[in-house]
């Protein structure tokens, strides 16, 4: 009798002092499991004789329902202690003030404000804004450029291609702003005298290509247009948009299907400090846009007579502007939206 006195107290002061559930199951087995000392106690019944049995046996199941009873309830306990726990840390009070950071107002892309500010510096040219579709059709991206059937640039490796379009037209994620011009001389008489700012989609992106990126092209068409008019253009915006009185440009040859003649511009910038560029000085250079007397093809596929009207355009990437003027070195932050970056920037 007294054993089994001495093997509750231990058993129930072991269950009293767990500390988890975990503890808890380990008690559990070492007085119920198979080998438990509760077990143990009766297996020895079978043992006993009728008269000891009728003794033994009640204090012995006794043992076993009371270890049982308190089994349950420290599990009880301990369930509900770890829920309360988590409670305590988990716990988000709703009434407390915003954080300051985050009540912050919003802030303008750096891409935006770029386009904003070049859209302002051909404005005050007298130059409107035309915009059109993102997704365009065969001819507006690709044909009515002069691009001749086969050109590489028509290929998957360079542009996205959609199902074709109910009118059973191959659809394309437009590659450059171009067709938006093409859309403006089909539906505006000259003279004209647009801009077209947006996005552009290329397939072949890498670490400096992202496979959306932005343009500015530019578009007049009057009966006297000529080079000297686009180079006026041109140095007006360079002087605005880089900030430099004298800033000195360089035009090469180049080529284009949808320009004739065709040239790529370079403007001169000092990059002899490392991560720094200044314009307007030094003898670097550095290619900013490409630009063209518009080919006579064009102006024909537009609707335009050749012999009539004339013009000039040009073309230049935005985000690699951008991130010259706010000195970016990875072009892909433009598009993960982390607000600090655009908090810094915006
Ligand atoms: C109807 C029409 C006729 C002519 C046109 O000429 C647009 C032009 N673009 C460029 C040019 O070099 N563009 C590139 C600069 C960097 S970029 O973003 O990769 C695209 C030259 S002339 C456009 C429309």
């Amino acid at each position: 009798q007294s054993a089994i006195e001495g093997l509750e107290q231990d058993i129930a002061s072991a269950i009293l002092n767990a500390g988890d559930e975990a503890g808890l199951e380990e008690i559990r087995i070492s007085a119920l499991g198979k080998k438990g000392s509760v077990s143990d106690l009766l297996k020895s019944l079978g043992a006993m004789s009728p008269d000891e049995r009728k003794v033994m046996g009640p204090a012995i199941n006794g043992l076993r329902d009371r270890v049982q009873g308190l089994l349950s309830h420290r599990k009880a306990a301990l369930k509900t202690a770890a829920l309360e726990a988590r409670l305590a840390t988990e716990t988000v009070d709703v009434t407390l003030p915003v954080r300051e950071a985050a009540a912050e107002t919003g802030r303008v892309h750096p891409i935006a404000q770029v386009m904003e500010e070049l859209t302002a510096i051909f404005a005050d040219m007298g130059f409107s804004v035309a915009e059109g579709p993102d997704i365009e059709d065969d001819f507006h991206n690709f044909t009515a450029l002069n691009f001749p059937p086969g050109h590489p640039a028509r290929e998957m490796h360079d542009t996205f291609f959609l199902p074709p379009g109910a009118d059973g037209q191959r659809k394309v994620l437009r590659t450059h702003t171009s067709p938006v011009q093409v859309r403006t001389m089909q539906a505006k008489k000259p003279p004209i005298r647009v801009i077209c700012p947006g996005r552009t989609y290329r397939c072949d992106s890498d670490q400096t290509h992202t496979p959306m990126f932005h343009q500015v092209e530019g578009l007049v068409i009057d009966k006297g247009a000529h080079l000297g008019h686009l180079k006026w253009i041109l140095e007006e915006f360079c002087k605005s948009f880089f900030e430099v009185e004298g800033v000195k440009m360089r035009f090469r040859p180049s080529f284009f299907p949808f320009t004739e003649p065709s040239m790529e511009v370079d403007i001169q910038c000092d990059r002899s400090r490392p991560g720094e560029i200044r314009f307007g000085e030094g003898n670097d250079w550095l290619e900013i846009l490409g630009c063209g007397m518009v080919h006579p093809n064009v102006l024909r596929n537009c609707g335009l007579d050749p012999d009539e009207y004339q013009g000039f355009a040009w073309g230049m990437g935005i985000d690699r502007i951008a991130m010259l003027k706010y000195g970016m070195s990875d072009l892909r932050a433009f598009f993960e939206a982390d607000v600090r970056w655009l908090s810094h920037y915006g």
